[in-house]
């Protein structure tokens, strides 16, 4: 090995680091905040130091990129807190999602918002502006029935379109920037008219468009603004995924090579990166895939992790996690504090705040994720770390996931026969199909079915293959489908089950609503009711009211407190 270069992440907090003479955080457009952003550039290839965090080994004579993973201790990031990193070194990721970035204004700001934090050097990762993807999506399906010669027509294109050159004229750019990516654009829908059919390949390359204009306008804006930055495609520099279209898997040879790219490229040419999110490139087909829905936070998490940073930051419209989600209840309240295991299971089922994969690369690299709000950035949002004090929690969150399909699966054997639950998954596994709760007795089984999976595998749309899963079903056992059925799911410390269920019982039985499952299983952090879809908005918003908004948890913290300090002095113990 000729040389070596390491990339490290030093955790430990400590003083900000100098700003070389700046007080205060520089102005867009000043050439200093570049300077202070970018640090002077060092010698490429670094001899390896000792610290924490992933190691990053350049082979010279294979110019393969060896990572090293090694434990570092948890402790919350602080903004600021980059000692020790040298200037060779990228310190955080920031992500900004699509309400972020949606306006030329918006770009402004998050371009000033950056700026506001010069002693980092951040890479930066972007969804597509506003509703950018979802137009994209509507002009494919319109563009299969309208006829090639109309393509040039469609209110999305034009929106679209209006809304890049419009965002591009507005910031004072240029517009050959985009230009080309939206003569492709036209030529795609045109091919779709003329093929009159949008497959899951041809909706990835589509959406593709999104992140691959917003990042090259971005890119630019800070160039203009004096701050270097680089445009890189995702499926570019190394995210090498599965070929399921549409909701791809990041596979493992990702993170040596965005590593080796984006520090080699950083080492050599100081300058802010600024990535596609939501984008990869399938391994065996070489066509650009796309993470499922909200996948830039997959982006951002993944690259934490390939990089070793310091910290991770989602940057989104809300004041961070909330109690629950917003648009059920206006009176959601910021969670300060989340576990891996909260933040993922949360998002798994079904709060749109977080991609359900995004926690897995932040867990393994032990990297704290920020979730931040670009509209209101003095808010501290919530910090996501491996573990946290949970003596006190009771219900963290409650989360929401609706048009769920149940099944009851009764065996049609006698009791006592073995191989049931087996047979049953077997089935499942077959066919592909991913399963959230189940509650099980010797002879019948509950369980519900991922609905973004029967989505993307188009199982609903196809009703014939439902039954197939049915039919097959069908052969040892009774089976009764049950569509529109909700899952509430209260995120919390499952250790305090009985007074979470209690408490939710009692709110449930009030509104007369009926559960028609339940399953706490092996989460240390969830407690899973399946309900009918017409009563679940109104039970979350009892459920809300009466654990976060009537002095319940405080008045349970005191309990518990009581309880702790009796406890500890070996007089009472009430549990
Ligand atoms: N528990 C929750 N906490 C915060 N936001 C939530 C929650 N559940 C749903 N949301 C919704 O998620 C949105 C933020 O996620 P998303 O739209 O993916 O952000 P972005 O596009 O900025 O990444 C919020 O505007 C909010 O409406
Ligand atoms: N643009 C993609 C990817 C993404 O992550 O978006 P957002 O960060 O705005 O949720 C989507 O809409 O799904």
């Amino acid at each position: 090995m000729a040389a070596a270069a390491a990339l490290r992440c030093n955790p430990r907090p400590s003083a900000a680091v100098a700003l070389r003479g700046a007080a205060a955080a520089p102005q867009v457009g000043n050439e200093a905040a570049f300077e202070l952003l970018v640090g002077a550039t060092e010698p490429c290839l670094r001899g390896r130091r000792r610290g924490a965090g992933i190691r990053c080994q350049r082979s010279a004579a294979a110019s393969a990129v060896v990572v090293e993973k090694k434990s570092r201790a948890v402790e919350p990031a602080r903004e600021g807190a980059n000692a020790g990193h040298t200037e060779s070194e990228l310190t955080v990721v920031m992500k900004f999602g699509g309400s972020s970035v949606a306006s030329a204004e918006r770009m402004r700001e998050v371009a000033d918002l950056i700026l506001s934090f010069p002693e980092e050097r951040p890479v930066i990762v972007l969804s597509a502006m506003g509703k950018t993807t979802n137009k994209l999506l509507m002009a494919g399906e319109k563009a299969v029935g309208c006829g090639a010669t109309n393509v040039s027509e469609l209110d999305e294109l034009t929106f679209i379109k209006e809304l890049h050159f419009g965002t591009i004229d507005q910031l004072g750019l240029d517009r050959s920037i985009v230009s080309g990516l939206s003569d492709e654009l036209e030529q795609l829908l045109k091919g779709i008219a003329m093929m009159k059919e949008l497959t899951l390949r041809t909706r990835d390359y589509l959406v593709s468009f999104g992140e691959c204009m917003s990042t090259r306008i971005f890119a630019a804006l800070l160039n203009k603004l004096g701050v270097k930055a680089r445009q890189y495609d995702a499926f570019e520099i190394g995210f090498i995924t599965t070929d399921d279209f549409t909701n791809a898997d990041i596979l493992e040879a990702t993170y040596p090579a965005i590593a080796k790219r984006l520090h080699g490229d950083w080492v050599t040419g100081p300058a802010i990166p600024i990535v596609t999110g939501f984008l990869g490139k399938g391994w065996k087909t070489g066509a650009i895939t796309t993470l499922g829905r909200g996948g830039s936070d997959l982006t951002a998490t993944t690259i934490g992790k390939a990089l070793g940073l310091r910290e991770i930051q989602v940057w989104k419209d809300v004041d961070g996690v909330l109690t629950c989600d917003p648009n059920i209840h206006p009176n959601a309240k910021p969670v300060p504090y989340l576990t891996f295991d909260e933040a993922a299971e949360l998002a798994y089922f079904g709060a749109q705040v977080l991609h359900p994969q995004s926690m897995r690369p932040a867990r393994e690299g032990d990297i704290p994720v920020r979730v931040k709000n670009s509209y209101n950035r003095r808010a501290p949002g919530t910090l996501i770390t491996k573990a946290r004090d949970m003596s006190k929690t009771v219900l963290t969150s409650i989360v929401l996931k609706s048009n769920i399909t149940m099944l009851d699966i009764v065996s049609t054997r006698m009791l006592g026969q073995y191989g049931f639950l087996a047979k049953v998954f077997s089935i499942f596994e077959d066919l592909g199909i991913s399963v959230d709760c189940v509650a099980t007795s010797e002879v019948s089984i509950s369980l519900t079915l991922d609905p973004s999976k029967l989505w993307s595998r188009e199982l609903i749309k196809q009703a014939n293959e439902l039954d197939h899963v049915i039919e097959e079903l069908e052969k040892i056992a009774v089976v009764h489908l049950l569509q529109h059925r909700s899952i509430i799911s209260l995120i919390g410390n499952v250790q305090r089950s009985s007074l979470i269920l209690e408490k939710a019982f009692n709110v449930l039985r009030t509104n007369g609503v009926n559960v028609q499952m339940i399953s706490q299983g092996a989460s240390k952090v969830n407690i899973s009711l399946v309900v009918h879809d017409s009563e679940a908005k109104q039970c979350v918003q009892a459920l809300h009211s009466a654990f976060f908004e009537s002095g319940f948890l405080p008045e349970v913290n005191d309990i518990l407190q009581d309880d702790s300090v009796a406890h500890s002095n070996g007089t009472v113990y009430r549990h």
